[in-house]
């Protein structure tokens, strides 16, 4: 890799021109520091400007908050070996790449934004045609915001025959209107919701069921079963909106979106799947739940009974069991509580276990690996795999997949696509699932579904009875 600290972005473009050979071109990743902009507003100027690709993304504390606009390059496959695929692809664009600006800083520069999908064996529906298995997209305008500063990246692939001069032009117009544009706050709009479907809840109980008598069979242990809950607006919603209505109703969530030709999945997850720093690898085992209380005290007892509930501590105890194997497998000072402790979200309480470790394995690779856990899976990992496809009606597509990014160091941080929906026009999907053990009691789980619907409902403008 060539770095150029201090020579001119037009040096870098020319240089690009230089080095492309007919068949291979070169990226030119160019990052500096500009004015403070909120990234959801340079989200939401991409639409003035045509763009069929937008992104977003903010961890729970707001370490990293960033938006992309447009694709430079786009991963999408569905591949078997897509984890394996995707590293190789990216890495061969690393390859060769001019990065442009001050010293890397942890997410900015050449960085691909997207997820993979829960499971590319499931039978596909028209519902999420538009996304293969995997889509992640290396953004040509890329703004992050990170410890109060703003950073904007911009992307750009050059070929032997490319004019530096043209490309340098029309790169420093983009910003500057993109920037600009960012300057306008959003305007005051909620959507209308005027029909509410929860889809074949009848099959889904029976499913809770036909899983448990496969308990019963020794063939599993917990089965994570989702179901979709319909809605319509009377006029087309916009993510922008959306993802404004997450951002202050679930401050402590992971806000993602991908708009992706006309199709945006998007949500708010409390759920790390992993994130890597160097070497310093993080995950959390998320499984067990009830709602918050009302008033402060019974919230304390909810959160109380929760701890010593014993269905919720065996949900809980399959996910720490795998990720703990996993983590050990790969690598050292391991550290996971002996307890779990609880998260708190707006509408739920849940069973808590951090976990950390270090290792030089590659992030797609710790992904892989731990994709699903049982928070969103099941135990064993293949058989309740079966089941959800044998017994889930929903396609999942990028529902409960691993959603994130990861920078051309190798770092980056994924969560897994709960509390979410699918948004075309007018219309969306939004999906929950809970962990199905031997000992639930499917009205139970029926309502534990409902609170989970909640988060994106109420950014959706709908509501749960
Ligand atoms: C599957 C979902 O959530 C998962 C299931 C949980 C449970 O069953 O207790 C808790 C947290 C998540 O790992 C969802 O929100 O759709
Ligand atoms: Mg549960």
């Amino acid at each position: 890799m060539l770095r150029t600290e201090h020579k001119g972005l037009h040096q870098s473009l020319l240089t690009a021109v230089q080095q492309a050979a007919i068949d291979t071109k070169v990226l030119v990743s160019a990052v500096k520091k500009v004015e403070w902009t909120d990234p959801l507003l340079f989200y939401a100027a991409a639409k003035q400007f045509g763009y069929t690709e937008r992104f977003y993304w903010s961890d729970p504390e707001q370490h990293i908050v960033f938006a992309g606009i447009g694709s430079a390059f786009t991963i999408a496959n569905s591949s078997q070996k897509r984890f394996q695929d995707t590293q190789n692809r990216w890495q061969q664009l690393l390859n060769r790449v001019i990065v442009h600006g001050p010293a890397y800083s942890f997410g900015t520069g050449p960085l691909l934004f997207g997820g993979f999908s829960f499971d590319p064996l499931k039978q596909k529906t028209q519902l999420w045609e538009t996304f293969s298995d995997t889509v992640l997209v290396l953004p040509s305008f890329l703004l992050t915001m990170k410890e109060g500063e703003s950073w904007l990246t911009i992307n750009q692939l050059v070929g032997h025959d490319d004019c530096a001069e043209d490309l340098y032009e029309r790169m420093q117009n983009m910003e500057e209107q993109l920037l600009q544009y960012s300057r306008q706050p959003l305007s005051e709009q909620g959507s209308v919701i005027v029909s509410q479907h929860e889809v074949q809840t009848k099959s889904w109980m029976e499913a809770i069921q036909a899983v448990q008598s496969e308990m019963k069979q020794g063939r599993v242990q917990k089965v994570v079963l989702a179901r979709e809950l319909r809605l319509t607006a009377e006029n087309e919603f916009d993510s922008a909106h959306i993802v404004q209505a997450l951002r202050i109703g679930q401050p402590d969530c992971y806000i993602f979106s991908i708009d992706y030709q006309d199709t945006c999945f998007l949500g708010a997850t409390p759920e790390r799947l992993v994130k890597k720093e160097d070497q310093l690898f993080t995950s959390m085992c998320l499984a067990g739940s009830i709602g918050r209380g009302n008033t402060e005290e019974e919230d304390e007892q909810n959160a109380a009974e929760l701890l010593q509930d014993e269905k919720n501590l065996v949900e809980h105890r399959y996910v720490v069991d795998m990720i703990r194997k996993v983590m050990t497998s790969v690598c050292t000072e391991v550290n996971i509580p002996h307890q779990p402790g609880v998260m708190r979200t707006k509408n739920l309480i849940h069973l808590y276990t951090p976990v950390e470790g270090r290792g030089v394995c590659n992030l797609f690779e710790m992904v892989e690996k731990l994709h699903p856990t049982p928070a969103l899976g099941g135990t064993p990992r293949e058989e309740a795999m079966e089941l959800i496809r044998e017994q889930e009606d929903l396609d999942r597509g990028l529902y409960a997949g691993p959603i994130g990014w990861i920078d051309y160091k190798g770092n980056g941080e994924f969560a897994v696509g709960i509390r979410s929906a699918l948004i075309r026009g007018a219309n969306a999907s939004l999906f929950a699932g809970c962990g199905i053990v031997e000992s639930s009691q499917p009205h139970m789980e029926y309502e534990e579904t409902k609170m989970k619907f909640k988060p994106m409902l109420s950014a959706l403008g709908g509501s749960m009875k």
